[in-house]
């Protein structure tokens, strides 16, 4: 892999690679933008099948960072990480400790948090090294496990996305397929449940397909068919690329809003949902909620603050859809131009020279 090269195509700032022989950490840091702030995003676990894999995922998720972080209005720039293990068999204390030290080493340019395959715990141990972590145990006065606050912006989300595409923000009897059961769909599922949608669920992992369908009366189907099923809402809340030339033919739903992280496996599929008639809801605005919530622990963290800044995710998916209707264009391209739009603006307004600047970690002096 050209790594130079890559980097140039969409202007990453910094790769981190860090290899601790004992602990087994193999881990890659990537920094994608800090015109708006230091780099916020989380730490994935993930059993690559080879190094290029896990460049492509980091790079991928750390500027899906910079677009997530500026659309919601943060002040924070865009990175990710990865570690390469099974997050099940692979994981122990010295691990995070090592990861830990490479983050304190950069000093506040990369603040990390949990993602797939690392939990509150995980965040723990590497806050004994740095305080650029979040989503660390509310024992500490923080703000703990992000997915139910990130299943919340998706049901905001997923209305104002329902209003677009279905004429009503009313998700009552409306039925939803959601692909993937895990942290964040679960929480999701309940809240689509108490209001009084059909759910049909699917996921590699069997328990948690049993238990949204013994709580929320579920219909599970397999995980090749969730993409035809009859339903008014397509929910992605497992891996990204999902949204690809063999699922769009099969799918039937008229709106997609989920929580997963890079839905469309390439750029050209916004613009053919749209061609389709499909309200999309672009991802990374959706499922905002999560970095939103542990971004507020860099003010000392307030979970009613927190929350009534997810609920600002409504309003926001619902501009994308505006943008997207009078400028003719798909809704990932309208998220992109929203995103942009504030950094550039941004880029400008930072411009001034100041001797002892004021920033957002300014705040935890
Ligand atoms: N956790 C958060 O706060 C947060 C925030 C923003 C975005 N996201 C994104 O949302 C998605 C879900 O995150 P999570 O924290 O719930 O992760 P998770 O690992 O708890 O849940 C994902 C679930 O998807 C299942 N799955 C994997 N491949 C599948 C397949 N092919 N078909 C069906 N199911 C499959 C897994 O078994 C797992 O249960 C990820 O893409 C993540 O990056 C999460
Ligand atoms: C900062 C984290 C909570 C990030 C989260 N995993 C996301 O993709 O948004």
């Amino acid at each position: 892999m050209k790594l130079f090269t890559k980097m140039e195509e969409k202007d990453y700032e910094q790769l981190v690679i860090c290899q601790d022989q004992t602990s087994g950490l193999k881990a890659i840091i990537a920094i994608h933008d800090t015109t708006l702030g230091p780099a916020l995003g989380g730490t994935r676990m993930w059993n690559y099948q080879s190094e290029e894999d896990a460049f492509e995922d980091v790079l991928r998720l750390s500027r899906g960072m910079t677009y997530k972080n500026a659309a919601a209005g943060l002040n924070l720039g865009g990175g990710k990480a990865v570690i390469i293990g099974d997050a099940r068999t692979d994981k122990n204390p010295e691990m995070f400790r090592a990861f830990g030290r490479y983050i304190q080493g950069l000093n506040g340019r990369y603040i990390t948090a949990e993602d797939v395959g690392t939990t509150v715990e995980d965040m723990d141990i590497i806050h004994d090294e740095t305080d650029y972590v979040t989503g660390i145990s509310p024992a500490f006065g923080a703000s703990g496990n992000p997915s139910p606050v990130t299943a919340y912006g998706v049901y905001v989300g997923m209305k104002a996305a329902a209003k677009a595409g279905l004429g009503s923000e009313d998700l009552a009897g409306k039925t939803i397929a959601v692909q993937g059961v895990g942290n964040v769909a679960y929480h999701l599922c309940k809240y689509l449940h108490e209001e009084g949608a059909q759910l049909i669920v699917t996921d590699i992992y069997k328990p948690s397909v049993e238990r949204a369908v013994s709580e929320f009366g579920a219909k599970a189907v397999d995980p090749d068919d969730i993409y035809e099923q009859d339903c008014d809402i397509f929910a992605p809340c497992a891996l990204g690329g999902v949204i690809n030339d063999e699922t769009l033919s099969k799918l039937t739903a008229k709106v997609i809003a989920g929580a997963a992280n890079n839905q469309l496996k390439e750029e050209r599929h916004g613009q053919i949902l749209q061609d389709m008639g499909i309200a999309y809801a672009p991802d990374y605005v959706i499922n905002a909620g999560g970095v939103i919530n542990v971004a507020d622990e860099l003010n000392g963290y307030n979970r009613d603050r927190a929350f009534k800044k997810v609920e600002g995710i409504y309003d926001n998916v619902s501009r994308v859809f505006e943008i997207a209707r009078t400028k003719q264009i798909p809704t990932s391209q309208a998220a992109d131009k929203m995103a942009e739009e504030r950094i550039e603006r941004m880029r400008y307004a930072r411009g001034t020279f100041l001797q002892n600047e004021h920033h957002i970690l300014s705040r935890k002096k």
